[in-house]
């Protein structure tokens, strides 16, 4: 298996070319269900869970490939879904990748039916679909649950709803925003998530041809079409691969300059950094906008508060990579994890670093700055792999993170991008993602 194996006390220095977004790329490629014609998906990391995706929509009779694009961080997919009689996405796909769900409602939406394997709990909570199954029975879906499957399916066409979601979920809503693409009549979405990687989907379907308005906003009125054509997108960048980076040089200092990312998308994670004490500036560079991030060695960081909430509050899953650097920052720091009941699990691997921290439920109480010193720790999911790579970018001496294929889910090249920084950073064990 392989494992990181880090040379903490390193600044950071150079740029970073950031990749396309997964969490955006994953529903952009359950979209391509909704029709039988050519979609055409450019800017997708090179991530496990994008080739997971691919292996989920093949298993559902769609024709995909994937190929490397540029520097070989990102990949282009061709996809084209003629048609399906019994669609099953299996569950030795899904237990590996939660976003499998998505494919639930762009499959009934198209073909009437469809068996999608329940994801189950993972690591940073128990995650239920019922806000799916919810929502997809209102649009007149039978839904049976047993031997661990769904089984949906719907005589004609859905039916549109006015609905309003119980909770916020980005699931819920990108699910339910493809069915209603091809639903009979205007659907109005309330309370739906605002994440930009529902606005990057809103805009791949408006280019198959959905009529959606409220795209950013947390209303979406979506008209259903009879159809819905191919075209060609490309996906935006990854705001938490981006915010990754960012964190790693707020918490081993360094100057880097981050290429082809969206500053908007990151507003409350660029606020907290500067009022902790890192200079951040932005400009439109000759490939999209760019971000630099300056602490020099010596420069303190001041403690500060962070409440993970739905877009725009902070993301969760930037969480844990937060958690890190504020090891570092002079003064108590107190961290509410609000969407996710056990998203605290890279707390005890950090503290085995040196953090001085305790976690109370929801809360994490994180006290600095701490002496770091290398240890092996292990990845418990794919931003606790994060905290740990930056914490340990920190530590002196060695570190090695275990269990990286919870990283290769969500960063492409990873160890190569923090290396062209001058980390440190080397992977051990020989095995490909
Ligand atoms: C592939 C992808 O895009 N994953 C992201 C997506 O996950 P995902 O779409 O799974 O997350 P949701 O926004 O749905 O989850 C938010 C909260 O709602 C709850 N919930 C959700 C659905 C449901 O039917 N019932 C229910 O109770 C969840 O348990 C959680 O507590 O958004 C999360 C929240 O920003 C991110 O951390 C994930 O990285
Ligand atoms: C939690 C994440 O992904 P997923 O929803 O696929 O588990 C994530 O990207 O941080």
């Amino acid at each position: 298996m392989d494992r990181l194996v880090i040379q903490g006390g390193h600044p950071l220095r150079g740029r970073i070319r950031v990749s396309g977004a997964k969490n955006a790329a994953l529903p952009c490629l359950a979209a391509a269900l909704l029709t039988p014609d050519p979609v055409l998906l450019s800017n997708l990391p090179a991530v496990a869970d994008i080739r997971t995706m691919v292996k989920v929509l093949q298993a559902l009779g769609t024709e995909a490939s994937l190929e490397p694009e540029g520097e070989g961080f990102e990949l282009t997919a061709r996809l084209a879904c003629a048609g399906s009689e019994d669609p099953k996405a299996p569950y030795d796909l899904v237990k590996t990748m939660r976003a499998s769900i998505l494919v639930l409602g762009p499959l009934l939406a198209r073909f009437g039916k469809a068996t999608v394997s329940l994801p189950g709990g993972c690591a940073i909570g128990a995650r239920p679909v019922n806000l799916h199954l919810e929502a997809l029975e209102r649009m007149g879906a039978q839904i049976e649950i047993s031997h661990g499957y769904i089984h949906a399916a719907v005589k004609g066409p859905l039916q549109a709803i006015d609905h309003a979601f119980e909770k916020v979920s980005v699931g819920a809503t990108e699910n339910i925003l493809m069915a209603a693409a091809l639903a009979k009549g205007t659907t109005v979405l309330r309370n739906a998530a605002m994440e930009p990687e529902i606005g990057d989907l809103a805009q791949l379907l408006v280019k198959m041809g959905a009529q959606i308005e409220g795209i950013g906003t947390g209303t979406l009125t979506i008209t259903g079409v009879a159809k819905l054509h191919g075209c060609e997108h490309a996906v935006i960048a990854d705001r938490i691969e981006a915010g990754t980076y960012l964190c790693a040089v707020a918490a081993a200092c360094g100057d880097v300059v981050l290429d082809r990312c969206e500053p908007g998308h990151l507003r409350a994670l660029l606020d907290l950094l500067e009022r902790a004490g890192c200079l951040v500036t932005e400009r439109e560079g000759q490939d999209g906008r760019q971000l630099r991030i300056q602490r020099e060695p010596g420069q303190k960081l001041r403690s500060k508060d962070v409440t993970t909430l739905p877009f725009p509050g902070f993301p969760t899953d930037l969480q844990a990579q937060v958690m890190a650097v504020m090891t570092q920052a002079c003064g108590i720091s107190v961290i509410n994890e609000g969407i996710f009941e056990n998203r605290f699990q890279h707390a005890m691997e950090l503290e085995r670093l040196g953090a001085n921290l305790r976690t109370d439920g929801h809360r994490a109480i994180v006290a600095g700055p701490a002496d770091l010193t290398g240890c092996t720790v292990m990845a418990t999911d794919l931003r606790a792999s994060a905290a740990l790579v930056i914490a340990g970018l920190v530590a002196k001496g060695e570190t090695i993170v275990d269990r990286i294929y919870h990283l290769d889910r969500g960063y492409a090249g990873l160890e190569k991008k923090l290396q062209g920084v001058g980390a440190r950073i080397e992977r051990v064990g020989g095995g490909k993602v």
